[in-house]
């Protein structure tokens, strides 16, 4: 099984890295996948460039067996669509294999209003990762997508290459990226919330400020 976590990381920090490596570790992914997005189609355009945050990732990920970046929406020109993507993903990697697509709760509460949601399920499983401050608990809206679908182990989703959520803990690591840019904003340091090898090039290339 693969898992692919996308997101802005503007920039990656702790909460993405070590709930990506419990999700490795319990789930059994034969490697996790990081898609940085290019153009956002949910929310303002990042503060870092494409090429920074994918410089930053790759900083934060160097020397973790089973973590990979994955530049593919940032060649991909036009709005990051997460359907897109899977599409792509499908054709290097066949039908068959499991994709777990990985999202904090957060990202899920707003999942139907993604483009192609249920097409989305018809690609990947959805493995939901608890965060602090996001409720799992799924409103009306969601419901729809959740119903028969819900299973609790890792082996329901090895069985599938899609179709199936899982509601994953990880470590509760309550750090956002808006919060390390608002620290650096007002000239704090924001050490421990994520990799130094990270905040070397915030620092060298002037981000944030
Ligand atoms: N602390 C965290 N714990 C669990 N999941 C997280 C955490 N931070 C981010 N994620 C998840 O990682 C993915 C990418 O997140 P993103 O790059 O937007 O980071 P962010 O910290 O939420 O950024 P911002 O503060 O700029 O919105 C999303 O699915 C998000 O829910
Ligand atoms: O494809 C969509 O319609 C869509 C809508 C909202 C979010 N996403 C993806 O969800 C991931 C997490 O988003 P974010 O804002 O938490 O970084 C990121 O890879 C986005 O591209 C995708």
């Amino acid at each position: 099984m693969i898992g692919i976590l996308g997101g802005t990381f503007d920039p990656i920090h702790f909460g993405h890295l070590r709930p990506a490596l419990d999700c490795l570790q319990a789930l059994g992914l034969d490697e996790v996948r990081f898609v940085p997005l290019n153009v956002a189609v949910h929310r303002a355009p990042p503060v870092a460039s494409s090429i920074l945050r994918l410089a930053m990732l790759e900083a934060a990920i160097a020397g973790q067996p089973g973590f990979v970046a994955d530049p593919r929406e940032i060649e991909r020109p036009g709005g990051s669509y997460t359907y897109d993507t899977l599409i792509s993903l499908r054709a290097e990697l066949g039908r068959d294999r499991p994709l777990c697509l990985l999202i904090g709760a957060d990202a899920f509460a707003g999942f139907p209003g993604w483009h192609r949601p249920a097409d989305i399920l018809d690609l990947a499983h959805l493995v939901v990762m608890r965060r602090p401050g996001a409720s799992v608990a799924p409103d009306p809206a969601l419901q729809a997508f959740c119903t028969g679908r819900i299973r609790d182990r890792a082996d329901d989703l090895a069985e599938m290459p899609a179709g199936r959520i899982l509601f994953q803990d990880v470590t509760q690591i309550d750090v956002s990226a808006t919060r390390v840019r608002a620290l650096i904003r007002q000239g704090l340091s924001p050490r421990w919330l994520l990799p130094d090898t990270v905040i070397a090039i915030i620092a060298a290339e002037g981000l944030y400020r």
